[in-house]
């Protein structure tokens, strides 16, 4: 039996909704073997982040290379990397490996506001990791800081999705939860396809760690062999069924729930 594997290199969420664990419980879910390299601690909850522990540059390649050097991956994503020279490390490391089937989802701020990328950090990613990103998964206000341009209408995220292209990502989906439409909107572009990818909008409080699962999603079915596009279309039914099946736990934006797409498909 060959199995597939996928890795996260992002950081932990103590309180288990977002970052690290809730990549890893995606990767699980969908049937991929899932590893980890940590570049952050965060003390954090459904309330918020209290704390964030940057890891060294020297651990975080220390636990690259041990997967790297042991393991291997079949696909792999970045979450929250903090730092340029973080992002610097990763990328040569990447490239080291000859990795493919890379998902950069480019979290910059969580969503009760606390940074979790530097500003100097937005060059490296553009100059290092874009090029040899397989999609990019920005939300709106990510991809405002990304292209430099504000983004109003469905027209400014194709603008938004083509430029991001032309900075090296093979393929770009602009998710639309942060947008006040009635439906939720991702734009999924891969060069040829511009692909308005509906569903209605889930009113709750309960989208912490939304972006991460929808990402590690990606991740998982990429690397069980799915081309691009049926990799993002299950993720989007996956963070779907894990945003309505909520588990309201938690004081504030509670996480949502992991196991929910595989129970659907039991019943
Ligand atoms: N209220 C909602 N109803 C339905 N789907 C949603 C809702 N909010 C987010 N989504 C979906 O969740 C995914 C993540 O979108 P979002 O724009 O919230 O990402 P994000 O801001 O990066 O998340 P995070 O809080 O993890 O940083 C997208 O596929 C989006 O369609
Ligand atoms: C560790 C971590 N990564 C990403 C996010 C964005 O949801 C978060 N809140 N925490």
């Amino acid at each position: 039996m060959t199995i597939s594997k996928a890795l996260t290199i992002a950081g932990s969420d103590s309180g288990g909704g977002a970052g690290i664990q809730a990549d890893l419980k995606t990767f699980q879910e969908l049937g991929a073997y899932g590893m980890s390299a940590i570049t952050a601690v965060t003390a954090q909850n459904t309330l918020g982040v209290h704390g964030v522990y940057p890891v060294s540059i020297e651990g975080i390649v220390q636990q690259i290379d041990a997967i790297g050097e042991d393991l291997g991956t079949d696909a792999l994503k970045t979450g929250m990397l903090f730092s340029g020279e973080v992002i610097e490390a990763v990328s040569e490391r990447i490239h080291h490996y000859g990795w493919e089937n890379i998902v950069v989802d480019p979290v910059m701020i969580a969503k009760g506001g606390a940074k979790l990328l530097q500003d100097e950090a937005i060059r490296a990613l553009k100059e290092k990791l874009l090029p040899l990103t397989s999609v990019i998964t920005p939300n709106i206000p990510e991809a405002e800081v990304l292209t430099e341009m504000k983004i109003s209408s469905l027209d400014d995220r194709r603008k938004a999705a083509k430029q991001l292209m032309g900075m090296g990502a093979k393929a770009v989906v602009i998710k639309g939860g942060h947008a006040d439409d009635k439906e939720v909107i991702d734009l999924f572009f891969d060069g040829t396809t511009c692909e308005e990818l509906m569903s209605p909008r889930i009113e709750t409080l309960h989208t912490h760690g939304t972006g991460c699962t929808f990402s590690a999603a990606i991740t998982a079915q990429l690397a069980n062999g799915m081309t691009m596009r049926d990799a993002v279309l299950t993720a989007k039914e996956f963070i779907r069924a894990a945003i309505e099946d909520g588990l309201g736990i938690g004081g504030g934006h509670g996480p949502t729930n992991h196991w929910a797409y595989n129970k659907r498909g039991e019943k």
